[in-house]
């Protein structure tokens, strides 16, 4: 049985790359790893429709603060058998972005916190209702938000299909969902959180990685981290 670990975190955080050293610390650790990512644009229709609100189409849906979680989650719901399987057969199943995503964003969007309506909805859709897996672990990948709309910025400069959508543009909506997210992880909401800075360099991404890899893997008590590394892991539990 592996682990699933949910990757969270602003629109330009780091997730993408996080993931992607997360699961070069495993291979090299002789694991057997697979990646998914939400939203599945391509793959799944709930998914494809919201994207595209996302980018100004489908009227008024993007409006709809439900409407539009209940597409991401639909896409999670049919993805669950995927998510179960992997972890009958993985060591490692690292997913960027998941349900926690749902729900910080929705209450950031709604002007929520942790305690209003808006998470307790998104878990009783998701897991409850739609039998979506719960994680083992989720990181948190904790960047100034300025940061994170800088690299959006660039990411957009650089590859004319990344314009950024109707929530990357939003810097007020990435503030309020980046309060979400802490309270989130203060809460140990729907599985254990450690939280990452991705701030420094690709090394210490590497360092970083290769320490939480170690830390799922090997089931041990504690994250032992490297001085200098910005792993907090404290509220990780085993
Ligand atoms: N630790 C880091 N140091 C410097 N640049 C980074 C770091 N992490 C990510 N980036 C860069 O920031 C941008 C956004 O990263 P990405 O992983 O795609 O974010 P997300 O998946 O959260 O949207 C990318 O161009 C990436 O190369
Ligand atoms: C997966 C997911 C994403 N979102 C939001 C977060 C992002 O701002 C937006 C798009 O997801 P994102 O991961 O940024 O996709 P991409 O970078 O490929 O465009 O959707 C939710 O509100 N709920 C969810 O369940």
């Amino acid at each position: 049985m592996g682990v699933v670990v949910a990757v969270e975190g602003l629109d330009g955080a780091g997730k993408a790359t996080l993931v992607g050293a997360l699961a070069d610390a495993a291979l090299r650790r002789g694991a057997v790893v697979e990646t998914l990512a939400f939203p599945r644009y391509d793959a799944d229709v709930h998914a494809g429709l919201a994207g595209e609100a996302l980018h100004g189409a489908h009227g008024d849906l993007r409006d709809s603060v439900h409407a539009m979680a209940v597409l991401f989650a639909l896409d999670r719901a049919g993805a669950a058998e995927d998510v179960r399987r992997a972890r009958a057969t993985q060591d490692l199943v690292l997913v960027d972005r998941y349900v926690a995503s749902n729900a910080a964003y929705g209450a950031a969007r709604r002007g929520e916190d942790v305690d209003g309506p808006f998470v307790a909805w998104v878990h009783a859709l998701e897991v409850e209702r739609l039998g979506v897996p719960v994680p083992d672990a989720q990181v948190l990948v904790r960047v100034p938000g300025e940061l994170a709309a800088q690299r959006v910025r660039d990411r957009a400069a650089a590859d004319p299909t990344r314009t950024p959508d109707g929530y990357e543009a939003d810097a007020a909506l990435q503030a309020r969902c980046a309060a979400v997210y802490d309270q989130l992880v203060e809460r140990s909401w729907l599985a254990p959180w450690s939280v990452v800075g991705a701030e420094g360099d690709r090394a210490e991404v590497t360092r970083t990685a290769e320490a939480m890899v170690e830390f799922w893997l090997s089931g041990s008590s504690r994250c032992d981290v490297a001085s200098g590394s910005s792993v907090r892991s404290d509220t990780i539990e085993t």
